[in-house]
């Protein structure tokens, strides 16, 4: 059996999730490789775990993967995604909301047989979607709810001096396309990014975002009206220990990594 050797950039939240679940073994699958910003630190939780896998630089990563999950901030996407997609390679992206103003990223792996795969990470339903968009959707419409440390430091709060301290009841903090949103929230609505993706992109997909100090999960809501069928989806995740990514979106890279090596796929 041949092996997909997959490398992990990023070893925080997800990073580390996934790199647990590849050390223990995912059919077909072998973890090659971790690209990280602190070796050391990188090293002594690989040694605490019990995981054997190199630390390899950023650009050294082709060398090293067919596949690699990118779990990092979304200021190295480009990073990360350009020299896998020069060498015809994969990249697991994610850092939605930074794939989105970057459609060069995506003819960059047309033009050398590469591909970009967006899990749908933090939500729900893309098969849905993206079978409504074979035919003709007229709205897809996003309401996200976190606790307010959920979006506290996003640079759209940060610009318009909104403060998350004391907060005493539920704020709307934006209302706008998914491609605004993504830009104003880069770290805390990768969601509606990776839903616009699948479904009728980033500026007919809009979203509110409301701080909540009543709730303590990530909750997103979403309402899709199309020519075959109008559904709603609800999500509410369970925050991990970084507080603006719910536990499971790592899980969601897992299973979308399971189904490379498997040979029954289930669902779109
Ligand atoms: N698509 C989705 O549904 C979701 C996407 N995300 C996004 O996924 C990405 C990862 O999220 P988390 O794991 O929660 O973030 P995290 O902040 O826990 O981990 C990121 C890791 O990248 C490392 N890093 C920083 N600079 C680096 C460099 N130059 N090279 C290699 N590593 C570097 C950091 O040290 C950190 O350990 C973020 O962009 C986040 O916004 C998060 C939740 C849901
Ligand atoms: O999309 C994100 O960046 C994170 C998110 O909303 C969640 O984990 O529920």
């Amino acid at each position: 059996m041949s092996f997909k050797r997959i490398a992990i950039a990023g070893l925080g939240e997800i990073g580390k999730t996934v790199a647990r679940k590849l050390a223990q073994g995912l059919p077909g699958l072998v973890l090659s490789g971790i690209a990280t910003r602190d070796r050391a630190k990188a090293q002594a939780w690989l040694d605490r775990e019990g995981i054997s896998c190199s630390l390899v630089a950023l650009d050294e990563l082709p060398e090293h993967a067919d596949l690699v999950v990118e779990c990092a901030p979304a200021a190295i996407l480009d990073q990360i995604c350009r020299p896998m997609l020069n060498a015809g390679k994969q990249v697991m992206v994610l850092s939605a909301s930074a794939l989105l103003p970057r459609h060069d990223l995506i003819e960059l792996a047309r033009a050398h047989g590469g591909r970009i795969i967006v899990p749908t990470g933090a939500l729900i339903g893309f098969d849905a979607v993206s079978a409504a968009a074979e035919g003709t959707i007229s709205s897809v419409q996003m309401i996200t709810r976190k606790p307010p440390n959920g979006l506290a430091g996003a640079p759209y709060l940060v610009a318009n001096g909104i403060s998350m301290d004391g907060l005493k009841s539920a704020l709307c903090v934006f209302k706008g396309s998914a491609r605004d949103a993504a830009a104003a929230f880069p770290a805390n609505v990768n969601v509606v990014a990776a839903l616009s993706l699948a479904g009728i992109g980033p500026d007919r997909t809009t979203i509110e975002i409301w701080a909540d100090p009543a709730v303590t999960r990530n909750c997103h809501q979403i309402k899709v009206e199309s020519d075959s069928a109008n559904f709603t989806m609800a999500i509410e995740n369970i925050p991990s220990e970084n507080p603006k990514t719910g536990r499971i979106t790592a899980l969601s890279a897992i299973a979308a990594l399971r189904k490379l090596g498997s040979p029954l796929q289930v669902g779109t």
